[in-house]
C-alpha cells in the first residue's frame, strides 16, 4: 500500500471550534493521515461529529480513556464500536479485569471491532508527578509493567512516549501496537508533554502510530507540516 506509511500520523484535532476543525480537516486526505477524536470534542459535539468524520472517509480513534469499572467500560467501548471507530482506548490503571471485559465485548463485531488499546502513563507526566501518585517505579518502569498487564488482558496495544517504544517492542513482540504522543518535530514548542521524541526517533524506535496536535493544527500551514512529516518518516 502506498500511502501505508503516511497512515501513521494520527492527528489530535483539539479544537473547541466545530467549524474550524472541519475547515481543516477538509484540507487532509484520508490517505494521509488518521484522525483522533478526544475528551474537549467529543464533550462539546458527540457521536455526530465523529460520524462525520468516517462519512468524509477517515479512520477516527475515539481518544476518551475509559476509565471505570469492567461492566460500564464494555459497555462504553461497544457503544464506540457501533459508532464505526477504528481505535479506542481505555486507561490499563483501570486494571486487568476492566481491559479484559472490554476486549470481551468487541469479539461480537469480529472485524469490524476497533482496536483496543491501553494508555499507560501519560507522556505529560515525569518521574516527579508518579512520585506525587504514589508510584516509587521509574516512568518507564511503570509503562512495561501496565503494557505486560494490557497484552496479558488481550488488549491490541498500548499508548505511551516513543521513549519506551524500543524497550515495549523487544519485550513486547512487533505484533503489539504502540501508539506514541508527546511527537514534536524539530523546533516545535514542547507545551505540556514531558517525554517527547521527533517523528523519525519515534518511528526508528518503534512506534507504529504517532499522535501529533499542536504542531501541526496550530502550524501556519499544516498541510505543509504534515507533508513534511510524512516525507521524514519515509
Ligand atoms: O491517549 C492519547 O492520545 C494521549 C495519551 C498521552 O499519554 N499523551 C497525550 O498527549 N495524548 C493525547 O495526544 C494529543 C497530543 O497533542 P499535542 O500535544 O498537541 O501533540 C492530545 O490530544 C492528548 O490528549
Amino acid at each position: 500500500m502506498p500511502f501505508e506509511k503516511s497512515k501513521k500520523i494520527l492527528i489530535a484535532l483539539d479544537y473547541d471550534d466545530q467549524q474550524a476543525a472541519l475547515d481543516f480537516v477538509k484540507q487532509l486526505s484520508p490517505d494521509s493521515c488518521r484522525l483522533k477524536v478526544g475528551k474537549e470534542m467529543f464533550t462539546y459535539f458527540g457521536p455526530a461529529f465523529v460520524k462525520e468524520l468516517i462519512d468524509l472517509g477517515f479512520d477516527v480513534f475515539l481518544d476518551l480513556k475509559f476509565h471505570d469499572i469492567p461492566n460500564t467500560v464494555a459497555k462504553a467501548v461497544t457503544a464506540a464500536a457501533k459508532m464505526g471507530v477504528w481505535m479506542v482506548n481505555v486507561h490499563a490503571s483501570g486494571g486487568f479485569e476492566m481491559m479484559s471485559k472490554a476486549k470481551q465485548a468487541l469479539a461480537p463485531f469480529g472485524d469490524k471491532a476497533p482496536l483496543l488499546i491501553a494508555v499507560t502513563v501519560l507522556t505529560s507526566m515525569d518521574e516527579t508527578e508518579l512520585k506525587r501518585l504514589g508510584v516509587e517505579k521509574t516512568p518507564q518502569e511503570q509503562v512495561i509493567y501496565l503494557a505486560k498487564l494490557a497484552k496479558e488482558a488481550g488488549l491490541d496495544g498500548v499508548v505511551c512516549s516513543a521513549q519506551e517504544a524500543q524497550q515495549l517492542k523487544a519485550e513486547l513482540g512487533a505484533g503489539f501496537k504502540l501508539v506514541t504522543p508527546g511527537i514534536r518535530p524539530v523546533g516545535s514548542d514542547a507545551g505540556d508533554q514531558k517525554r517527547i521524541m521527533t517523528p523519525k526517533q519515534a518511528i526508528d524506535a518503534g512506534s507504529d502510530y504517532l499522535v501529533i496536535g499542536r504542531p501541526i493544527t496550530q502550524a501556519d500551514n499544516p498541510v505543509a507540516v504534515l507533508a513534511d512529516v510524512n516525507k521524514s518518516i519515509e
